[in-house]
């Protein structure tokens, strides 16, 4: 790996340098050749895993936890940091630059009262659902490699320690803006600095100016709204959707109990510790909004109020423009010209209309948009028909979908176009489990598998079909803790 230490170089008193702890005996539970080649890397061998472990410094890191703040269940945390996430610096790859994190690799100033260890099964699901989420074609950091060992740490029982190996573009979260705008008591010099570092390294193209302060935020606001949009079609709860858990870049960010929708529920809660459903999946589009709030607060020594506040309007806007952009894709239906409020309305309706009668028949969320990519749009007799038990209510909807999708001329290339947008499979809380599993009784190909399929989530996999099933009983309503 080859890293340039532009945050370690240019922030300091915005982390703290830190050593890690290591691993004993560590081994190499998952790998992710994509993720690897964004940072020039092709093989994982010895002297890697030792590195990546902890137990021997790898050439040209800088090991540092950065610091930061924020909301947690709405409530201020005025100091967070990484608490077992050690940040080696931006490895260069062929399109750019990567932060690398040993998610899992000890104490740092930031643990608090934790171990700074993160355990296998949270390390596992992590890795997983990174590189599940970035082959869903959504915005998400990345993950390089799973490294096991037999370090014994204590949750709620006895489980072994693991460390992810996080690559993110930025590891900047809103909680950053929040700390150096509340501990700096009204000082500006932190805040400014940090601003226009994260417009150096990822919006060059604006100036770094009043106006460059705005535009930026308003890509911000945009690209938080584009990601939840992207979750919500996808039917990914995220589980803790805390400002210290949002990235200022909109990647998903931080994957403790989060969840993929089995059976379709607006009102779907993934966190064991979250009873009141503050970020049950229908609340995320409104949470994110309130983040974006907290944010808008912490810069306001910076930026005029105003200016927050225009940019603030646009959320909406942008979450269900792009919110439509997806689903119209998904249903096969043409954005009709010229775009405007009405038809917008007309087909969120639609849009609304299809969800809940999912949510009232208990159909599954994946398997039921995937009929798309088999359904014959021209036929008055739909093959989606036999899942409903509300035959009255679908057959309604359906004939205003039809009336809205009018004659499909290529019926295969629809379909072949549906199956592009409409995944096969993702990442269900009963497969990781089972993957899990597996690996606690030593054998790591389930792992490799899982996360072999989920590298090509719309393609069919006739041989992998019973990875689309509906879960098992057991793996029903599987609610994490937030533990990890
Ligand atoms: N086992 C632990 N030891 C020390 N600190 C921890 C531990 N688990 C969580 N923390 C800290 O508690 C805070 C909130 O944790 P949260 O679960 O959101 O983050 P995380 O999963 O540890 O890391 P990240 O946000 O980098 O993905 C963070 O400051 C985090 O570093
Ligand atoms: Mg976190």
């Amino acid at each position: 790996m080859k890293f340039k230490q532009d945050y370690f170089d240019q922030l300091s008193g915005f982390y703290s340098q830190v050593t890690p702890q290591g691993l004993p005996r560590p081994q190499w539970l998952a790998w992710s050749e994509d993720a690897a080649a964004l940072i020039g890397l092709k093989q994982p061998d010895d002297e890697l895993l030792q590195g990546l472990a902890g137990n021997q410094a790898i050439p040209g890191a800088s090991y540092y936890a950065q610091v930061y703040s924020g909301h947690q269940f709405g409530g201020y945390s005025p100091q967070l940091g990484d608490g077992r996430s050690i940040i080696l610096g931006e490895a260069e790859g062929p399109q750019g630059y990567w932060d690398v994190a040993l998610k899992g690799a000890g104490m740092t100033p930031y643990s608090r009262h934790g171990d700074g260890r993160a355990v296998m099964r949270s390390a596992v699901r992590e890795f997983l659902v990174s590189e599940a989420l970035h082959h869903l074609n959504i915005p998400t950091t990345r993950a390089l490699a799973v490294i096991g060992s037999d370090l014994p740490v204590w949750r709620e029982t006895q489980e072994t320690a693991a460390i992810t190996v996080r690559l993110a573009k930025s590891h900047i979260r809103f909680g950053h803006f929040e700390f150096f705008c509340h501990s700096e008591q009204g000082s500006k010099d932190k805040l400014k600095q940090l601003l226009d570092f994260t417009l150096s390294q990822h919006y060059p193209e604006l100036s770094r100016d009043q106006a460059g302060y705005i535009a930026w935020f308003n890509r911000v606001v945009a690209d938080t709204a584009k990601l939840i949009a992207h979750w919500q079609a996808v039917g990914f709860a995220h589980g803790v959707m805390n400002t210290d858990n949002m990235s200022i870049l909109g990647d998903s960010f931080d994957f403790g109990p989060f969840a993929f929708l089995d059976t379709f529920e607006e009102d779907f809660i993934c966190n064991h510790s979250d009873p009141n459903g503050r970020y049950a999946f229908g609340q995320q589009p409104g949470v994110g909004l309130w983040n974006l709030q907290r944010l808008a607060q912490a810069l306001v020594p910076i930026i005029a109020s105003d200016d927050l506040i225009a940019a603030l309007n646009t959320y909406q806007h942008h979450l269900v423009q792009a919110y439509l952009v997806l689903m119209r894709d998904k249903l096969g239906i043409k954005l009709v010209e010229p775009a405007g409020s009405e038809q917008d309305e007309a087909d969120l309706q639609l849009i609304g209309g299809f969800t809940q009668l999912m949510e009232a028949n208990r159909l599954d969320h994946t398997n039921t948009w995937r009929r798309f990519a088999q359904l014959d749009p021209n036929s008055q007799h739909s093959s989606l028909r036999d899942d409903f038990i509300d035959l009255a209510g679908f057959d309604t909807w359906y004939q205003a979908y039809r009336e809205r999708l009018g004659q499909v001329s290529d019926v295969a290339g629809w379909q072949a176009a549906r199956a592009q947008v409409n995944p096969k499979y993702v990442l269900r809380n009963y497969l990781a489990q089972e993957a899990i599993i597996a690996c606690e009784e030593g054998n790591t190909q389930p792992l490799a598998d899982l996360h072999q399929l989920l590298t090509r989530p719309f393609d069919e996999q006739p041989e992998k079909e019973a990875y689309a099933k509906r879960p098992p009983e057991w793996g029903q309503g599987l609610i994490m803790s937030c533990s990890s």
